[in-house]
């Protein structure tokens, strides 16, 4: 599986509020080539915290690039995904509609009525993990389904735990100029965090972008 992390992030590292209440933090630019690596994706994962802060739909804005997806033979949307051990998102979640497939990945944990109602709203669910969420084992059911390339969306826990594990191939992130502050705001990379071994990365890119700044890598 190719693991694409795409963020958005505050001068000082934060992807929201200490509230977790989702701050613009791209502009249009932004949130237009957001749309293209979309585009460019099979499936596009979040976690249940983003779900259950922002209720984003990750379908494509651009009606052209659903069009070209369509000529060659793919869904017209990427794939949905949320990693969410104990099945929390709710059923009514602009992610579980019928726009696009949705798959919620959950661990052995997650109650069976939760499983059964999600899947009664139409959603796939995939069981990887005793207590939490495998990516290892989750991403091997995924690639067996057709999924091969997958941009993460966030947020910070989701983000470390893909560090974590090793699984992360490129990091997009939108530095835009704002300060949001907060001890307690998310970050890019939240989790129990490293003490040692930290992950590095090559920096591919720099860009100016809105009135903020692109940074591209490469995760060695
Ligand atoms: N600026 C941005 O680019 C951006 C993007 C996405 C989210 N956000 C913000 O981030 C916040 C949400 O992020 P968050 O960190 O609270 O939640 P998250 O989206 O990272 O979801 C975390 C949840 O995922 C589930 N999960 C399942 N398996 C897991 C695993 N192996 N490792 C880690 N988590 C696993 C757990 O239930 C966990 O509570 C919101 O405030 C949202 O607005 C910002
Ligand atoms: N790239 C980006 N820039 C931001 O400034 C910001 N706040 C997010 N946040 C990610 C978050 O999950 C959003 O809610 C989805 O990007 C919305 O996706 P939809 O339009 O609902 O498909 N992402």
């Amino acid at each position: 599986m190719h693991v694409v992390v795409n963020a958005a992030a505050s001068v000082d590292g934060k992807l929201s509020t200490r509230r977790r209440e989702q701050v613009k933090i791209s502009g249009a630019d932004d949130f237009a080539r957001v749309d293209r690596v979309r585009a460019d994706s099979d499936a596009v994962l979040v976690g249940v915290g983003t779900v259950l802060a922002d209720d984003p739909h990750l379908t494509l804005d651009d009606e052209t690039y659903r069009d070209e997806r369509r000529a060659d033979g793919r869904d017209p949307n990427p794939a949905r995904v949320v990693a969410d051990s104990r099945a929390r998102t709710p059923t009514d979640a602009r992610i579980v509609d019928d726009a696009a497939t949705t798959y919620v990945l959950v661990s052995e944990s997650a109650p069976e009525d939760r499983v059964a109602a999600l899947e009664r709203a139409g959603a796939t669910v995939v069981v990887a993990g005793e207590t939490r969420v495998s990516f290892p084992e989750a991403f091997a059911e995924l690639e067996r389904r057709g999924v091969e390339r997958t941009m993460v969306e966030g947020g910070g826990e989701v983000i470390f735990s893909l560090f974590e594990d090793g699984l992360v191939d490129e990091l997009s992130l939108y530095v835009g100029s704002v300060v949001v502050g907060g001890r307690d705001a998310p970050t890019l990379a939240d989790g129990e965090g490293f003490v040692a071994d930290f992950p590095t990365l090559d920096l591919r890119g720099v860009e100016r972008v809105d009135d903020g700044v692109l940074l591209t890598y490469d995760v060695d």
